[in-house]
């Protein structure tokens, strides 16, 4: 049995606190680095480890290894131990001096470089030094772009602060006890949150702030200071003390003076540790990319999971739509490993759940940029696959970097559309070593029947197929960089058949796009062709011909590699590269009627049952006689009729069109106001929520946190799959255009 402590051993415990905060002091307060001359200059400073010397004293420049050579308190060292921390990495042993000293830190370093402590420790410190209590209220304030990574970072926290007596609270969007939230959130000395929630309750908590504020972090800084967290961030700041210490985190971190500005920076120190170093990414993690047409990406991403049934795989596509879709569709194939989806539409228990699993179990995990940054994933995604091209090489470092963490080892590929090979150049320009290599269909299973017949039986795929289709496609369209993202050139009829779809969903925007110039030459597929004939030429320097590649990687990924194709020698056998030719021009498209099967066609027989073609009635011999018999006078006046008629049943279409669309947006409207009317009604239910049903934080790190949420956070996502659109208006069908023809032929030979 624990004996209750005494108070004797509680004055006793407090005076050697308080002597060993007053020794951290005087080192500290020695022991300043050097910071640069002119910090917002950018350029990093000189390498400043810090450590004891061997008469006592502590210097900045002896060069500390270990966290157990800093000034840091037992109760920190205690957590670092019980972690299994004790050597530093190069950001822990760059920044730390600099931001134990109460610096403002811009640090910069490869992603899963351990970046999450090198802000944690300072934390703690800080706030342990100035003897921070549960009355003293927020103390400091570390933000997240997403909820997961806050909950990853809450974890962090916990293991490190275990013997600290810090109160800490993890406020993300997703669940509904913010009322509870609202009672305890001024206890709280520690908020790792979303900006979001954050906002939220600066504007509705009674009596919430934050004035006591003595550090703010941002973990994955040039997120949050980027645009789509903007409005939220600058509402924040405009509430916080100018007075405080700022750290900011990334592995592309910003350099914008003008977000610096923002934040009120003091002479920060820019610590960016693999400035200098070869690779922009993990020396350990190998990356590949191939060119593959749009239309067999699904049917390459297919055969890549079977082929790694026995890996973590983490998938990137580009909205959630994409990623509901593959996921119920592969599902459905059983492809012989669990599969996972993970997207900012999801419940967020359903979030933490699936990403809890990921981390234990091998398995795939299909999900959009919500998992991109800052994840670690128990370090054991053994692949990333990049189904869509990233938005930017930012993008692409922070979702790669799922994998090679700390020191483990881990592979990347990126799947590139013949129009999206620009991106290649510049992953080379930012010092990314990737190998192109050529993908063959030797062992490349194709899953666009499979589809085809599943989206037949289950209508609701159907749908999430048009959606996904469509998504896709308005994603493309809103790119900003038009050197790698043009959605003109994509193969759209193909990309749907690839999707199992019947028909080509109608997209509006694109219409708009080629209006006005012929739909062939718009929609002309002008893959680069420098790489499809000669990649070399494109893919010089590191990423060069990238071949060989090493023993391990072509044993295993045969079915991706160009050797294979060599020594295959089938005619049977195609190289996805070259399957297209260097320019290929689509046949004029129709955007209204792309049937690519006749699925709910209706099927015409003649007198003796045999099928007909469509507009077989048509060429009816008899009725051709009939025809000819008219004179060619006649004929034009007969046809200039049928243009009137056309006309007109032309404008009762649109009527008929602009009516249905008009039903539609009334129906959404109502939709959207009785899911608000249900909201209030459960909003005003959750007073009735008992306490046992929260997990909150009191007192010491380690118990249970108050969860919060906010709506903020994936707002990539949200931007992306708002603008989806639904099929457009009904198309005509061949079997009413057949009826339509031959009521007008009809009326015209009578
Ligand atoms: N000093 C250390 N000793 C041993 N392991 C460490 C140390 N520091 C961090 N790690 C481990 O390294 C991994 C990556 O750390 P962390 O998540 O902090 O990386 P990061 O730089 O923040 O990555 P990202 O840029 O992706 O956010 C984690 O699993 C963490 O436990």
């Amino acid at each position: 049995m624990r004996r209750p402590k005494t108070k004797k051993f509680k004055i006793q415990n407090r005076l050697s606190e308080v002597k060993e905060i007053e020794l951290l002091e005087s080192w500290i307060a020695s022991a300043k680095p050097d910071s640069g001359s002119n910090p917002l200059s950018l350029t990093p400073p000189k390498k400043s480890p810090i450590g004891i010397l061997p008469d006592g004293s502590y210097s900045p420049y002896s060069g500390a290894e270990k966290f157990s050579q800093l000034p840091l308190s037992k109760k920190t060292k205690d957590g670092l131990a019980g972690a299994s921390y004790s050597k530093m990495t190069d950001i822990q042993r760059a920044s730390l001096p600099h931001s134990l000293c109460g610096r403002d830190i811009l640090g910069a370093a490869k992603t899963g470089s351990g970046k999450t402590m090198a802000f944690v420790i300072p934390v703690l410190e800080k706030l342990y030094r100035a003897r921070w209590g549960p009355e003293d209220g927020v103390g400091c304030i570390i933000m997240s772009p997403t909820r997961e990574l806050a909950g990853q970072l809450f974890e962090v926290l916990k293991s490190a602060g275990k013997y600290h007596g810090f109160s800490a609270g993890l406020l993300i969007g997703g669940r509904k006890d913010v009322d509870t939230e609202k009672e305890r959130v001024n206890e709280l000395n520690i908020l790792v949150c979303t900006p979001g929630r954050l906002l939220q309750h600066m504007d509705e908590t009674p009596n919430f702030e934050c004035s006591q504020l003595q550090v703010l972090v941002l973990d994955e800084a040039d997120r949050i200071l980027d645009v789509g967290f903007k409005k939220e961030l600058n509402a924040i700041i405009s509430q916080l003390p100018k007075h405080r210490q700022t750290l900011l985190f990334s592995a592309t971190q910003t350099k914008s003076v003008q977000d610096l500005a923002r934040l009120s920076l003091k002479d920060p120190e820019y610590i960016s540790v693999h400035e200098e170093s070869e690779t922009a990414t993990p020396s350990r993690l190998q990356q590949t990319a191939m060119v593959i047409p749009l239309d067999q990406k699904l049917d390459m991403l297919w055969s890549f999971l079977k082929a790694h049934l026995n890996s973590r795989v983490l998938v990137f596509l580009s909205s959630c739509k994409q990623v509901k879709f593959v996921y119920e569709a592969f599902k459905k194939l059983r492809p012989g490993i669990p599969l996972k989806c993970l997207h900012g539409r999801m419940k967020q228990d359903r979030r933490m759940g699936i990403y809890a699993q990921f981390c234990e179990k091998r398995s795939v995990l299909f999900s959009t940029d919500v998992a991109s940054r800052g994840l670690d994933f128990n370090k054991a995604v053994d692949w990333v696959v990049q189904v869509d091209c990233p938005e930017d090489v930012a993008s692409y470092i922070h979702r790669v970097g799922r994998t090679a963490r700390y020191l483990s080892g881990g592979r990347s590929i990126l799947f590139l559309t013949p129009s999206e090979t620009k991106m290649l150049d510049k992953l080379q320009e930012k010092k990314i070593p990737i190998r192109y290599i050529k993908a063959n269909t030797k062992r490349l299973q194709p899953v666009s029947g499979l589809l085809a017949a599943l989206l037949v039986k289950y209508p609701n795929l159907q749908q999430l197929a048009q959606r996904a289709f469509i998504t896709y496609l308005r994603s493309i369209h809103k790119q900003r960089d038009k050197e790698v993202f043009e959605v003109t050139k994509l193969p759209i009829d193909e990309f749907s058949a690839s999707l199992g779809l019947p028909m080509t969903p109608k997209v509006r925007f694109l219409k708009q796009k080629v209006k006005g110039k012929k739909m062939s030459e718009e929609l002309t597929l002008v893959p680069d062709s420098t790489v499809d004939e000669n990649p070399s030429e494109l893919l010089q320097g590191s990423l060069g011909t990238g071949r060989p590649m090493d023993e391990e990687l072509q044993l295993e990924e045969g079915f991706l590699l160009e050797k294979d194709i060599q020594h295959v020698g089938e005619e049977s056998t195609i190289n996805i590269g070259d399957a297209l030719p260097a320019t290929r021009v689509l046949k004029k498209k129709k955007l209204k009627i792309n049937v690519h099967r006749p699925v709910g066609t209706r099927v015409v027989f003649d007198d003796e049952g045999n099928t007909l073609p469509p507009l077989a009635k048509l060429a009816d011999p008899k009725m051709k006689a009939n025809s000819v018999m008219l004179d060619k006078d006649k004929v034009n006046q007969r046809y200039a009729e049928l243009r009137e008629e056309m006309k007109v049943v032309d404008k009762v279409d649109k009527a008929l069109d602009h009516q249905r669309r008009k039903e539609k947006r009334i129906k959404q409207k109502m939709k959207l106001k009785r899911g608000r009317d249900e909201e209030d009604g459960e909003r005003m239910s959750e007073d009735d929520i008992s306490e046992t049903d929260m997990e909150v934080t009191t007192g010491r790190i380690g118990k249970k946190a108050k969860v919060y949420f906010d709506s903020d956070s994936d707002g990539d996502e949200r931007r992306k799959d708002e603008d989806s659109i639904g099929m457009g208006s009904r198309d005509v069908t061949l079997a009413e255009q057949e009826e339509l023809a031959l009521k007008l032929l009809s009326s015209m030979h009578s």
